[in-house]
């Protein structure tokens, strides 16, 4: 089992160091190689994703992955930004179908945004395309009067754009996916705005037929951004488009206690995965030691299950999670009062002991 380890930037190193931690104190025989992405690989190497990175995911079964991006790259050109690491191995190795799994554990309840009533026992999962839409639809760049370059440039664009076996692979991972759940998709579109979103809509409609036993309803990516947080539990599966998949996902952790509790996996046609958290690399946070971890060891229990076949062990990573949450121990972002407040390596140090 070859897992490619990408930390990355920012609280990337910090976090991914304890779920690295975990894994090895799982006693099982894993072959794990590390590599610079991002900003870190940019400062090293001259770009976000060199060669040798790609080429390390590309032959391992997994990428464990933390974070990239920081401010101070902002000004860069475009193919030059922490970013296009991700983007570009998500399209590389064809990771289309991203699961981001928003479950309140029992024990942070207390700690969401909304009323407890509201999210206790709640389990959803985002289906999130990840290779198409306005991320990746061409054209795009910059028009000007005088040369084609920033700066001076009248305007800028992006290109919003989905074809059918696009939308009908993910539609049948999220109707899939149904089938071992409660068996309900909503979908979220914006048909009543986008060309693009109307052909989603239509193409999973299509999809659908061929699992009547999954019930499927449709709804506008405004009124499902509001429905999650009026009343979350009404989702099961949610399968949407790269960008409103993006936004809602973000807003789905909330519910959760923190984005540091939102883990989540990126998977292509062959089983072959990378994991990571849902957040970024939080330079507001950013070597102080105060990160959340649970989230990237959650995508780690992540991978041993998808990619490695190891299920049994995803299983114990999953207790020992709820375990330290049922001692009480906190990072700051889900901290309340009456628990008690630790950093970033004692929680990894807490879950390797909670393994048992
Ligand atoms: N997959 C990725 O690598 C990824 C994902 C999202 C953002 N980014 C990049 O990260 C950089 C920062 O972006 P941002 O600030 O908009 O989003 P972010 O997710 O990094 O941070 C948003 C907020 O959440 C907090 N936060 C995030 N993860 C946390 C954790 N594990 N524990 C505690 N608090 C946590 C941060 O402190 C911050 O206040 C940008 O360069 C962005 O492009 C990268
Ligand atoms: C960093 C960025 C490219 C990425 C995205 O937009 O997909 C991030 O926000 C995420 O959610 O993984
Ligand atoms: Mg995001």
């Amino acid at each position: 089992m070859k897992i490619a380890v990408l930390p990355g930037d920012g609280i990337g190193t910090e976090i991914v160091a304890e779920a690295v931690k975990v894994l090895k104190a799982l006693g099982l025989s894993f072959e794990m190689e590390s590599a610079l992405v991002g900003g870190a690989a940019y400062e090293a190497h001259g770009h976000p994703l060199p060669e040798f990175t790609l080429k390390l995911a590309q032959a391992a079964d997994a990428v464990l992955f933390g974070a990239v991006g920081d401010w101070k790259y902002d000004k860069l050109d475009r193919p030059l930004r922490p970013e296009q690491a991700i983007l570009g191995l998500r399209k590389h190795l064809g990771l289309f179908a991203n699961f981001r799994p928003a479950i309140c554990y029992e024990q942070l309840v207390g700690a969401s945004s909304l009323k407890p009533e509201l999210v206790a026992g709640l389990d959803i999962l985002i289906i999130r395309e990840l290779t198409g839409d306005i991320y990746f639809g061409q054209p795009r760049g910059r028009r000007t009067a005088v040369d084609g370059h920033f700066p001076g440039a009248e305007e800028a664009f992006d290109t919003m754009r989905y074809s059918r076996p696009e939308i009908e692979r993910i539609a049948r991972v999220a109707f899939e996916a149904a089938r071992k759940r409660s068996k309900k998709v909503t979908s979220v579109d914006k048909a009543n705005v986008l060309e693009t979103f109307q052909f989603w809509k239509d193409v999973v409609t299509e999809v659908g037929k061929e699992y009547p036993d999954v019930a499927l309803d449709h709804m506008y990516v405004d009124n499902a951004a509001m429905q999650l947080v009026k009343a979350p539990k009404k989702f099961d599966v949610v399968v949407t488009g790269n960008m409103f998949g993006d936004i809602l996902s973000d807003e789905a952790s909330m519910l959760t206690g923190s984005i540091g509790m939102l883990p989540s996996a990126s998977l292509n046609d062959k089983k072959q995965g990378l994991y990571e958290p849902s957040h970024g690399s939080a330079p507001d946070i950013a070597g102080k030691g105060v990160a959340n971890p649970l989230a990237t060891i959650l995508s780690a229990a992540m991978m041993l299950r998808f990619s490695l076949n190891q299920e049994e062990a995803a299983a114990r990573i999953e207790t020992a999670v709820q375990k330290v949450l049922a001692q009480g121990l906190r990072t700051p972002d889900i901290y309340s009062e009456g628990t008690t407040q630790v950093g970033t390596a004692q929680m990894g140090d807490a879950v390797v002991k909670a393994l048992g």
